[in-house]
């Protein structure tokens, strides 16, 4: 459900490894396109896409009879997209999230969207999360994911739906993990994108993984995550690919603030869905809400909405108290 650019070579995925798919896609001329010429020419216009996929803009037409639906809509949108969808959804049918973000406002991550909005019970609901940028999957280059679901018989079903000679994912039932590696490291390589935009060099940028990687698994242990699955695909893989990928729509949107550009020329540029302009703001509540300490991603939130230069934004980082480097010491230190 959604024919962008992750939502399209996802649905490759699932045909190559022996599915029929329906990609429901919301513009006519997008379906008809994919139809006839089996290509997507808004973002993959050079990609073959493979026989086992049918588009259609009729959610209906998409969801009927499927066994696997998997949501690839913006973060933001979801709620009201699955509001309309539910009820044509399979009862047994397992509920994928591909999507990075946290919901503004009620702080939930898309799982729980998935769970509150549509009443599917959470052993039904797995999402997909790793170092997996659209545009390399689209070309077959190879890469590792993380599937996870509550219920790991259905992780492991959804993950023999999903493997092909280029796509590997691992098992997992770590959602809230998954989820959270996810949505942080958007937030991250829009800092990361910024120190580029700046002219910054390699320790910078180390730096800003290595202490993202900090907060996002601050965040996960406090909010029920296995630590390690920030040390995983999910966690330090997708970080690592999206801050150093000029395919990534969040490290390019960042750049463009670090080049001083504003946050409409940003997003003028860089077109595509970048959540982490959305999710800075929301993991910033949900951070404060659980009293853990996020300082990039406050300070990225105040470079994209309260006029804060990125310049500036760097002195304020460094400049702030010494610390500890590790979780414990961290604790004893604050008491
Ligand atoms: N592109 C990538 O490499 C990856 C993206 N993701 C995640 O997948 C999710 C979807 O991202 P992309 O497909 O990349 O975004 P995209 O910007 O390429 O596509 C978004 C799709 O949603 C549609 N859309 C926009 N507003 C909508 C609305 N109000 N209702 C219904 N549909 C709407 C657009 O027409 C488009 O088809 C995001 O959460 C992103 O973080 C995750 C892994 C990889
Ligand atoms: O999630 C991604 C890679 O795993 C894609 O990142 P962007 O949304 O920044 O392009």
């Amino acid at each position: 459900m959604g024919a962008g650019s992750w939502g399209t070579a996802f649905a490759k995925i699932m045909a190559d490894a022996g599915s029929d798919v329906s990609l429901w896609a919301r513009r006519e001329s997008v379906v008809e396109a994919v139809n006839a010429t089996r290509r997507n020419p808004d973002y993959f216009p050079d990609i073959d896409l493979p026989e086992g996929i049918t588009a259609t803009a009729d959610p209906a037409e998409a969801l009927a009879g499927a066994r696997i639906v998997v949501l690839a809509v913006p973060s933001q949108t979801l709620s009201d997209n699955l509001a309309a969808w539910t009820e044509r959804i399979d009862p047994d049918a397992t509920v994928v999230s591909l999507m990075k973000g946290i919901e503004l406002g009620t702080l939930r991550r898309m799982s729980e969207v998935v769970s509150d909005v549509s009443g599917i019970a959470t052993e039904r609901i797995a999402v997909v999360s790793g170092p997996n940028l659209a545009r390399e999957i689209a070309q077959e280059q190879p890469t590792a994911s993380v599937v996870a679901c509550p219920d790991h018989e259905r992780a492991v079903e959804l993950q023999n739906a999903v493997t092909t000679s280029y796509f590997r994912p691992y098992s997992s039932t770590d959602v809230i993990g998954c989820e959270l590696g996810g949505a942080t490291k958007n937030v991250i390589a829009l800092a990361y994108g910024m120190a580029s935009g700046m002219g910054m060099g390699d320790n910078t940028k180390a730096t800003l993984i290595t202490r993202g990687l900090a907060e996002a698994t601050r965040l996960g242990v406090n909010l029920g995550a296995d630590p390690a699955t920030f040390a995983g695909l999910a966690g330090l893989g997708d970080l690592v690919a999206t801050c150093s990928s000029p395919l990534s729509r969040n490290h390019t949107f960042g750049k463009q603030l670090g080049l001083g550009k504003s946050l409409e020329e940003a997003a003028e540029v860089t077109k595509q869905t970048a959540e982490g302009v959305k999710s800075c703001r929301s993991i910033r509540d949900l951070s404060r809400k659980a009293g853990v300490e996020m300082p990039i991603c406050e300070t990225v939130e105040k470079v994209c909405y309260e006029g804060l230069d990125p310049r500036e934004a760097v002195v304020a980082l460094m400049t702030r108290e010494t610390k500890p480097e590790s979780e414990e010491l961290r604790s004893k230190h604050e008491q």
